[in-house]
């Protein structure tokens, strides 16, 4: 199996014309937070904080009827904290998810021992389950909701230790978790997963899971086993999936996908031959897997809004909308078809 690397990458295409030095101090800064949990408590009382409510996050309606996280202060958390008689050390649970381009350090804290409506009623926002939220909102907001709703997560479903079942101790910026009993330090983990869009040179191969919703399809995905590099477990995934040998295949990109827990998507594009093109699908993982011409995906690609029958599902076929990255791949699919 061949490999491709793109000749012409650079480095500086990936991040823009930023300037690289404030970049670097970002970086460091962050570090710096990450070793030092006084500096971290002390950034914390100048820092942003994005609330969440069992994980759910706060989300803002604007005037013109779009979804914004709202630009809460750690002071104004206080505040609310302090209206709804609760102890302001709740401000210091909150962890460490970033710092903005001006240089503002970002935190995440769920508030779910508080009343939803009381919370939401003072900071005139509204709570959204984060699978709608990813939808909701634009930008880098985002991959920022879902990482800290991933941290979070992750805090709340490790607070033991595997090894002694003692009560693990989280650094102020919740960067890690030690056990205090035989000091084993935990990081927070994402799954590694390969996502691939297979094409024959012609058609590209999409599948669906009996999960999804009806009428949509994405390209194949699967988890890295143990042991197992990126280029195996495409091999792999596509030959279990599907029944096809996967001749070579092409990074395009990654992302961190929350659902249903963390994910490391890897995103790559594969090729099989022509003349071996025939599906041979494994019915325990997939409902369905076919090829598809080029018209087929501009017209998939173009649906913004599934069209849906009185039952509120859709008839028609549909792809992942532009947040998930199986959506970049048929884009970058359809444009190089485009080309050729
Ligand atoms: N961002 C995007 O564009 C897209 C993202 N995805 C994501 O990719 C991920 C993987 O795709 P999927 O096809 O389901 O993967 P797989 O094809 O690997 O199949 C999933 C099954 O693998 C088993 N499994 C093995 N390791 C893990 C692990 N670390 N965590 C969870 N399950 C594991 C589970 O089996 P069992 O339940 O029997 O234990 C699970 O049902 C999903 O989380 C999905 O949400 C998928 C498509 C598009
Ligand atoms: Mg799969």
């Amino acid at each position: 199996m061949r490999c491709l690397v793109r000749s012409s990458f650079k480095i500086r295409q990936l991040f823009g014309s930023r300037d690289c030095s404030s970049y670097v101090s970002r970086m460091r800064y962050l570090m710096r937070l990450k070793e030092d949990d006084e500096a971290c408590l002390r950034a914390l009382q100048s820092g942003s904080v994005l609330l969440y409510h069992k994980l759910a996050p706060l989300l803002m309606r604007t005037e013109r009827g779009m979804y914004q996280l709202p630009a809460l202060q750690a002071t104004d958390v206080k505040g609310i904290l302090g209206k709804l008689g609760k102890d302001e050390q709740l401000l210091n649970s909150s962890v460490l998810i970033g710092c903005s381009d001006d240089n503002v350090p970002q935190f995440s804290l769920d508030v779910g021992s508080l009343e939803q409506a009381a919370v939401e009623e003072l900071c005139g926002g509204v709570f959204i389950d984060l699978r709608k939220a990813f939808f909701l909102l634009k930008g880098p907001e985002a991959p920022l909701v879902s990482k800290g709703q991933a941290l979070l997560r992750w805090h709340q479903t490790h607070g033991f230790c595997s090894t002694t079942g003692q009560p693990t101790q989280r650094n102020q910026a919740g960067s890690q978790r030690v056990c205090l009993a035989n000091g084993a330090t935990y990081y927070p983990q994402m799954a590694p997963v390969v996502i691939v869009l297979v094409s024959d040179g012609r058609r590209c191969l999409l599948a669906r899971q009996s999960g999804f919703p009806r009428g949509m399809y994405s390209a194949l995905a699967g988890f890295c086993d143990i042991g197992e590099t990126v280029e195996e477990t495409l091999r792999r995934e596509v030959a279990e999936e599907v029944g096809l040998e996967v001749e070579s295949l092409l990074y395009s990109g990654s992302q961190h996908w929350p659902f249903p827990q963390s994910s490391f998507m890897v995103a790559c594009h594969a090729t099989v031959s022509p003349d071996n093109g025939e599906i041979n699908l494994d019915g325990a993982e997939l409902e369905d897997a076919q090829w598809f011409g080029l018209d087929e995906i501009e017209e998939a690609l173009q649906r913004k809004t599934p069209l849906r029958n009185p039952k509120g599902e859709s008839s028609v076929f549909w792809v992942p909308p532009s947040y998930a990255i199986a959506n970049k791949l048929i884009q970058e699919w359809a444009n190089q078809q485009k080309k050729s």
